[in-house]
């Protein structure tokens, strides 16, 4: 073969694609997981080249995109057009969609034939909200071969009935009953498991006890990963910033820089401090 040019500048877009086998060894070795929102092509390539491992498209793209007052209204016609949008820019980083309020719990059926769709237009891994009652669905989508993400902690599509954005986990009952649930999920086939809005303590404690990578937003600086919303580390999500925000452009002169600046934070377990966590 002939020599290839070199390239110009140091990116990582020249990376072998991100697989489960890879996000289990980065927990292995200690490397720390970087993942981001992201909802479309152009985002998908900068946060791709960036170094970013996981690109989320979150159904929080209703609040953040639609101007939604919360992700309720997020359709599967919403989530499968960001996919394709996601999928078309990325080379390289793993794909993970979220399913939206309503397409998951009827049944084990229901949310197979939805995730299938979010499969078809580009995900590598959907990614479901729950308690102990998404046991039987997880294990119904991941005998299938579907990957499965299990978030567990503040789940956003249950707002109503949790009275609020609020942390959660904090007394020790809660805090047993979250890290038995995440278990559970890892038990029933689960190859990751997301935490939002828990104490440090218990997101470290829980980190520890699984097999499975572990990311955290609002859950402390032991998690395996760590995920922001984008607009939310650019700085351009109108606002009170949630405690766990940092604003990733603060002396950087690109988006691209700032990106680059999230993930060396994450890795170099600078981010997020004792500043961002319960
Ligand atoms: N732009 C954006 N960023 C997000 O992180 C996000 C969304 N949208 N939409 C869906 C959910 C909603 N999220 C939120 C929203 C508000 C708080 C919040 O204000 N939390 C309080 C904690 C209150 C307590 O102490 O219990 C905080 O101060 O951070 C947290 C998560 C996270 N997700
Ligand atoms: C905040 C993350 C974890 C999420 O689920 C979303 O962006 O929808
Ligand atoms: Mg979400």
């Amino acid at each position: 073969m002939s020599a290839q040019p070199t390239p110009a500048t140091t990116t990582t877009s020249s990376r072998k694609a991100v697989s489960l086998p890879h996000l289990l060894d980065m927990k292995k070795q200690g490397e720390k997981i970087a993942m981001l929102t992201c909802y479309d092509a152009c985002f998908a390539s900068v946060l791709d080249a960036s170094g970013v491992d996981v690109l989320l498209i979150g159904d929080s793209l209703g609040m953040v995109l639609g101007g939604m007052p919360s992700t309720l209204p997020v359709t599967m016609e919403m989530m499968e057009y960001h996919t394709r949008c996601v999928a078309a820019g990325n080379k390289s980083a793993w794909v993970l969609a979220d399913m939206p309020f309503g397409s998951y719990q009827e049944s084990p059926e229901q949310a197979y034939r939805n995730a299938a769709r979010l499969m078809a237009a580009g995900a590598n891994m959907v990614k479901l909200e729950g308690t102990a009652w998404l046991a039987d669905t997880v294990n119904y989508l991941t005998t299938r071969d579907i990957p499965v993400c299990a978030h567990l902690g503040l789940t956003p599509q249950s707002v109503s009935a949790l009275g609020g954005y609020r942390v959660q986990g904090k007394d020790a009952k809660a805090a047993k009953l979250l890290k038995t649930n995440a278990k559970l999920m890892q038990d029933s086939g689960a190859q990751m498991v997301l935490f939002e809005l828990i104490p440090g303590k218990l997101g470290a404690d829980i980190s520890k006890s699984l097999t499975v990578p572990t990311i955290g937003i609002g859950a402390g600086v032991d998690c395996d990963g760590q995920v922001l919303v984008l607009h939310d580390m650019l700085n351009v999500f109108p606002g009170k910033k949630p405690k766990f925000v940092r604003n990733f452009m603060d002396n950087q002169p690109s988006i691209q820089a700032a990106v680059q600046a999230y993930v060396s934070a994450v890795k170099g377990k600078t981010f997020p401090g004792p500043e961002h966590t319960f």
